[in-house]
């Protein structure tokens, strides 16, 4: 096989589809007749395969991946470097082999996701991302900042539409927010009706922020819990698009820190931001 990209973001991109091939390959094999088997075969499977490439391009690289033993473990900032080597690193690769693993094991859905981060100590941007892929395979596409996609339209066709309060994304349009299907923050229906917002129920956060990405959906909101390879692959292609990100109080998201734990953001266009941040200082202490 050819050697793989040099250039980081489009090795990222072809990490992200090898891994969503392999992941295709692993679903038409085992098929859904044991969602708890085929979850547990697509976490390793992916992860094994982004790992071991990952040891043999960028060797000098370090990795924090969702399915590494004590992935969820904080650190403490002064722990000893073999015990959490990618706090001493320049470069880490944030990794999530599977997001949206329940979907995965559900028969049709194609809100799942690979995602494939490059964090850099000096990028000069807080969040340190300099690089990323989401990967889609049951869509057939990868979004990466290789190849950043075009700013979402302004407004969407009319069929998304209906009579919403007036609102920064179009005439007669409602806001429409990507949300979790199956742990959506507890004040995501009233922040909706606050805002006269639709929601629009997704599994994987790399799928909904995908959507945002896309134009599909004009924002996404999540609180309650996620980790850092939850969202830094996405958040790397959102902001390289020019969408707005950022935690649910308006503060920077930040990667590589000693607790891997980042359990609330908000990504959506930019005109869209000073809105929805303020709608969401009401609902800053529920989870
Ligand atoms: N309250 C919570 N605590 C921890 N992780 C959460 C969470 N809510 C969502 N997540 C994680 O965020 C990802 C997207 O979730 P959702 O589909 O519900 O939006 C999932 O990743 P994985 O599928 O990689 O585990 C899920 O585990
Ligand atoms: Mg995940």
């Amino acid at each position: 096989m050819a050697a793989p990209p040099v250039i980081d973001g489009a090795f990222a991109r072809w990490l992200a589809s090898r891994a969503g091939q392999a992941l295709l390959e692993l679903r038409a094999e085992l098929g859904h007749a044991d969602p708890g088997a085929l979850k547990a075969a697509g976490d390793k499977v992916s992860h094994e395969l982004l790992r071991s490439e990952l040891a043999r391009w960028r060797p000098a690289d370090a990795v924090l991946s969702e399915e590494d033993e004590g992935s969820r473990l904080a650190w403490a900032a002064g722990a000893e470097p073999e015990v959490a080597p990618r706090l001493r690193a320049d470069r880490v690769w944030i990794i999530d082999p599977l997001d949206g693993t329940r979907e995965f094991s559900e028969e049709g859905r194609t809100d799942w996701a690979v995602h494939v981060a490059l964090w850099a100590r000096r990028s000069g941007a807080p969040h340190g991302l300099v690089g990323g892929a989401i990967g889609l395979p049951a869509q057939h596409r990868v979004l990466g900042t290789d190849q950043p996609p075009a700013y979402p339209p302004m407004t969407l066709p009319a069929a998304t539409g209906g009579a919403g309060a007036p609102d920064p994304v179009g005439p007669g349009r409602k806001i429409r927010l990507a949300a979790s299907r199956s742990r959506p923050p507890v004040f995501l229906a009233e922040l909706a009706d606050e805002l006269g917002a639709e929601l629009v129920p997704m599994g994987s956060a790399g799928a909904k922020i995908a959507a945002v990405i896309t134009g599909e959906v004009d924002g996404y909101v999540h609180a309650g819990g996620q980790y850092e390879w939850d969202s830094a692959a996405p958040v790397a292609v959102a902001t390289a698009t020019g969408l707005f990100a950022s935690r649910i109080d308006g503060s920077a998201l930040r990667y590589n820190q000693a607790d891997p734990r980042l359990p609330d953001l908000v990504v959506c266009r930019k005109d869209l931001a000073p809105r929805l941040l303020a709608a969401l200082q009401h609902h800053l202490r529920v989870p």
